[in-house]
């Protein structure tokens, strides 16, 4: 997959929170977005998801060794999304809210529910509502839901965010054994959480207006 970004730009009201982004996102490469609190990189990650519109330039999306042409509002199918903005649907128990996923977005092949579970560790709470989980518990689920997710692009918003040094680990782990392959972006402004992303895209270079 590739997503390029043409002379992107957003704006909330009078306000530039990045202009003039160009910059390709190729498969098989992991790309940082880093900055302090505010600067823009949970806007920025949500712009190249097609999440959010910009206010000036374009986003072009091409899946396939075709290289076939993805409309904007078509790009979501292709991309799999963790952030702390993003909740769980806390009624549901594990095994629920994946099944419930899976309608959606079907899981990477050789991944049945049960395995995604044991993967991240969460086999004694798989029965359990989400809403009485901890916190990193939550977090393990969102990483699963992305990580897992059959799709060629992976975004991932403060990926660690709640999480302590066992599964800090296991977010190594499942970039390892799932992501070579495809495009991953970080936002992020903890090292530990891009550590493996070569190419770093600092918002401070793109405040100017
Ligand atoms: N919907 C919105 N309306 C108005 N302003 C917004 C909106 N969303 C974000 N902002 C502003 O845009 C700026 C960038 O926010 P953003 O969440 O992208 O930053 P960030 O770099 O991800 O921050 P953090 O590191 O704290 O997560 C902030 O000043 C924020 O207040």
């Amino acid at each position: 997959m590739k997503i390029s970004l043409i002379n992107a730009g957003k704006r909330f009201n009078r306000d530039w929170i990045f202009r003039k982004i160009t910059q390709e996102f190729i498969s098989g490469a992991a790309y940082a977005i880093t900055g302090p609190n505010g600067s823009g990189k949970s806007t920025l990650l949500q712009v190249i998801g097609g999440a959010m519109m910009m206010s000036e330039g374009n986003v072009q999306y091409e899946v396939g060794t075709q290289k076939t042409e993805v409309h904007v509002d078509q790009a979501f199918k292709y991309i799999s999304i963790a952030a702390p903005y993003l909740e769980l649907i806390e009624e549901m128990t594990l095994h629920e809210f994946l099944q419930f996923h899976k309608q959606f977005k079907p899981f990477l092949p050789h991944y049945d529910i049960p395995e995604i579970i044991n993967a991240i560790g969460l086999q004694a709470a798989a029965q359990k509502q989400i809403r009485f989980y901890s916190s990193g518990m939550k977090q393990r689920v969102k990483l699963a839901q992305a990580i897992f997710s059959d799709v060629p692009c992976v975004l991932l918003d403060e990926p660690c965010t709640n999480l302590d040094a066992a599964g800090i680990a296991l977010y190594h782990k499942l970039i390892n054994d799932h992501c070579n392959d495809r495009l991953v972006i970080v936002s992020s402004n903890d090292e530990q959480e891009y550590s493996f992303c070569k190419e770093k895209i600092s918002i401070a270079d793109f405040k100017k207006s």
